[in-house]
């Protein structure tokens, strides 16, 4: 990094829309060690209503001139998937710590250069946004898989439940937007990468938008022979559901069940639903900005998914983008790791 932080760490936010909004939000109310310094959004209103909730937050045209202004010790990048290798190579340039929300890149092409250039730097200096890393339920599942007290993990089947998408959402989305957070964490939960992708289309959901033909099972193989189904379903109407089911030797473990108001009424029971991903993993996004504020402020950096993970991802979401065209698997076959990366 620039130089070490005297006191609170000192945060740009780049792009403060939904989630730098959020972030920034999250930054000043719960985070400890960490102030908005500088927020870059070339919407004027957003910026404004960002800035607001930021008090001396200053606004910039873009990372550089907030880099020339000495405005920032680290960024996080917030804006749409396919401009952040554009903010990504200033701030690595600049030798920032890095929180950069999913996708690292949209394809595995710019990945692989946002590695190159990142393996200039002395260590790691990139954290991804997938959150669900920091959700305590999926830690809890991690750990029983890697204690194997149960034996060992045979299947994982997966549900990622969207009430809606907006009219920017399109067919290759539901992988790249929406899976994408899929290839991230059943690698990590089942501790081995993807090998290959598979997609299946079940009956059309027809209260999905015209231009989407969905719901659709994802059918991902481990290298380790454990085989990952995803239910995904973007049209759902009832609320927001993300939930893993762990099939072992001996036993089975569920997470993401529904845990808010249960009520009793008219004959019937009923338990409260989210309805957005901003509640369902508001205490992930709260943990991971936390964990990554003291990694940058003890100097390791990086204390989640890192810019490998990321290119990982981007992978299997290029195979995925593939399978939604063609019939069966579609492999997998990352470059050899960097010593960098171990
Ligand atoms: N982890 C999660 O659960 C989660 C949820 C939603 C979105 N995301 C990710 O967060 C990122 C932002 O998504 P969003 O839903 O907040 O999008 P958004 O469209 O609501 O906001 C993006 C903002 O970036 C701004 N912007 C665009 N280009 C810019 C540039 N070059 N410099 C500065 N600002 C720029 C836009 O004006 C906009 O305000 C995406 O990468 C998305 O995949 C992650
Ligand atoms: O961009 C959002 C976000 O990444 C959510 O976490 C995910 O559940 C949604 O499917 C996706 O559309």
């Amino acid at each position: 990094m620039r130089s070490a932080p005297a006191q609170d760490l000192r945060v740009g936010v780049v792009g403060a829309g939904q989630m730098g909004a959020d972030h920034i939000q999250r930054i000043t109310r719960a985070i400890s060690g960490a102030t908005v310094s500088a927020i870059v959004e070339p919407d004027a209103g957003r910026a404004e209503a960002a800035a607001a909730a930021a008090p001396g937050a200053r606004p910039f045209a873009s990372l550089d001139d907030a880099l020339a202004a000495d405005a920032l010790d680290a960024v996080i990048i917030a804006t749409p998937g396919q401009f952040h290798e554009p903010v990504l190579v200033p701030a690595l340039e600049a030798g920032l710590p890095t929180l950069c929300e999913k996708p690292l890149t949209p394809d595995s092409a710019s990945s692989l250069r946002i590695l190159e250039l990142e393996q200039k730097l002395s260590r790691p200096h990139i954290q991804l946004g997938f959150m669900r890393r920091f959700d305590d339920e999926y830690r809890t599942l991690r750990e029983l898989i890697a204690g194997g007290e149960a034996g060992e993990l045979l299947m994982l089947h997966g549900v990622h439940r969207n009430p809606s998408v907006p009219d920017s959402y399109t067919q290759s989305m539901l992988i790249t937007d929406s899976v994408v957070h899929e290839f991230d964490v059943m690698p990590w939960l089942a501790g081995s990468p993807v090998r290959s992708v598979e997609v299946k289309y079940p009956r059309r959901n027809a209260l999905a938008p015209e231009r989407l033909r969905e719901p659709i099972l994802v059918l991902i193989e481990l290298e380790n022979g454990v085989l990952v189904d995803v239910e995904m379903n973007v049209s759902v109407r009832f609320g927001y559901q993300v939930g893993t089911e762990a099939v072992f030797q001996s036993g089975v473990a569920r997470i993401g069940e529904p845990s808010g108001l249960q009520r009793w009424s008219d004959a019937a029971f009923s338990i409260a639903e989210h309805t957005t991903f901003k509640t369902r993993f508001a205490r992930a996004y709260d943990a991971q900005v936390q964990a990554w504020v003291d990694a940058v402020r003890d100097g390791t950096l990086v204390a989640g998914p890192n810019a490998w993970d990321g290119y990982l991802v981007a992978l299997a979401c290029e195979a995925g983008v593939q399978a939604l065209e063609t019939r069966g698997p579609v492999p997998v076959a990352p470059a050899t790791r960097p010593a960098f990366y171990a």
